[in-house]
């Protein structure tokens, strides 16, 4: 499934340090030379496309990016220092406009692939710098120039990884409310969800997946029935879906098997390749069920399902087992990754 994610930050390189203007004072020496040294660069800001960053979504809450600036020149000769570079993390396969004019300025696609987006100032020269036959003590120095100011807008397009299929109301929003910080809209009537949300699931600091949360698939979603349609195709790229069933479903007519084999022929339909893709049966709503009997009313779903996959048991309004549900999904992802990477190898025959 893919998204445009979407992000505007400032970028403001540092200025290059002063010049310095300055005299030679030493005893017994009464007419020293000019010994004003020059400023130091403003440190640059670039951006770094870095693994395991994979959305825009940071930059929500972070969206200034300053360089140091260089220090100014010092009395005795002393050059500034240079000030820092900024380095901006970034999603590989982000795209770069300069915000105002909307020009494409990079794209970074390579992990580790650097672009300059702001440009230190240059430094000023110290006085030094001017001293001539005819001019032995001069006053002047010059300053160092101003650092690049600029807006960018970065644009990403992002595959979820997994796709969350159900029934609407079946509580697919509510999940990604519970294991994201993805506020989408959650209600008591179908098709609250109009939009595919995404939701970025933080393992740990380093681990982290996209869930996709879409408008619920209904009967006849395949030939384009509800809003299931134009979500469907794009579910093909998810590595992962997971079925979302409501145990004690909302439409009386309706029982949790019902709903669940209406889900599956409208996959089975649409095509072989989303039937035969990895999907996990994801029981919700136990909250619903006295507790004594939430094993014995799961398992007579699943018996009658025949489903011999994955089940998680879960209350996404409760946040009960969704956060072991979330760590399978990271596990399975990762070996997922580590299979594709040796497929890869084995194919392009590499030793390592
Ligand atoms: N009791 C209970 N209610 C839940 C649970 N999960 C969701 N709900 C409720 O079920 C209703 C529907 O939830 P949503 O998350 O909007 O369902 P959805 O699958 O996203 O629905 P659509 O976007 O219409 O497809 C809301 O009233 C939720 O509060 C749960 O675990 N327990
Ligand atoms: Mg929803």
């Amino acid at each position: 499934m893919r998204f445009v994610d979407e992000a505007e930050i400032r970028v403001e390189a540092g200025d290059g340090g002063n010049g310095k203007a300055s005299f030679r004072r030493e005893k017994y020496i009464p007419l020293g030379g000019p010994d004003g040294g020059d400023g130091g660069d403003g440190g640059s800001v670039y951006l770094v496309a870095t693994e395991n960053v994979n959305t825009l979504v940071d930059f929500r809450y972070h969206s200034v990016h300053r360089a140091q600036r260089g220090e100014n020149g010092g009395s005795r000769n002393c050059t500034g220092k240079k000030g820092e570079d900024c380095f901006v993390a970034v999603p590989p396969g982000t795209i770069v406009y300069e915000a105002s004019t909307g020009e494409k300025i990079g794209d970074l696609t390579r992990i580790g692939q650097k672009l300059l987006v702001a440009k230190g100032g240059f430094h000023g020269l110290g006085n030094t710098r001017f001293k001539s036959s005819v001019n032995r003590a001069p006053q002047q120095f010059s300053k160092g120039s101003a650092g690049e100011h600029r807006m960018l807008r970065l644009e990403l397009m992002v595959i979820a990884d997994v796709g969350l299929l159900g029934m609407p109301n079946a509580g697919k929003s509510s999940l990604i409310r519970a294991v994201s910080s993805a506020r989408p809209k959650v209600a008591d009537y179908p098709f609250t969800t109009l939009h595919p949300n995404l939701g970025v699931v933080r393992i740990d600091d380093m681990r982290s997946f996209v869930i996709a949360d879409i408008p619920g698939v209904i009967e006849g979603a395949a030939e384009g029935a509800g809003l299931g349609l134009q979500f469907l195709k794009h579910l093909s790229r998810t590595g992962l879906l997971l079925h979302v069933v409501d145990v004690v479903p909302y439409e009386s007519d309706e029982t949790p098997v019902s709903a669940a084999r209406k889900i599956i022929q409208e996959v089975e339909k649409w095509s072989d390749d989303l039937a035969n893709k990895p999907r996990w049966l994801v029981l919700n709503k136990i909250d619903n069920v006295p507790d004594d009997e939430v094993e014995q009313h799961c398992q007579a779903i699943v018996d009658e399902l025949s489903w011999d996959g994955p089940v998680f048991k879960i209350s996404a309004l409760k946040n009960q087992g969704t956060q072991e549900l979330m760590y399978a999904i990271m596990e399975f992802l990762q070996q997922q990754k580590a299979q594709q990477q040796f497929q890869l190898q084995e194919l392009s025959g590499e030793p390592e």
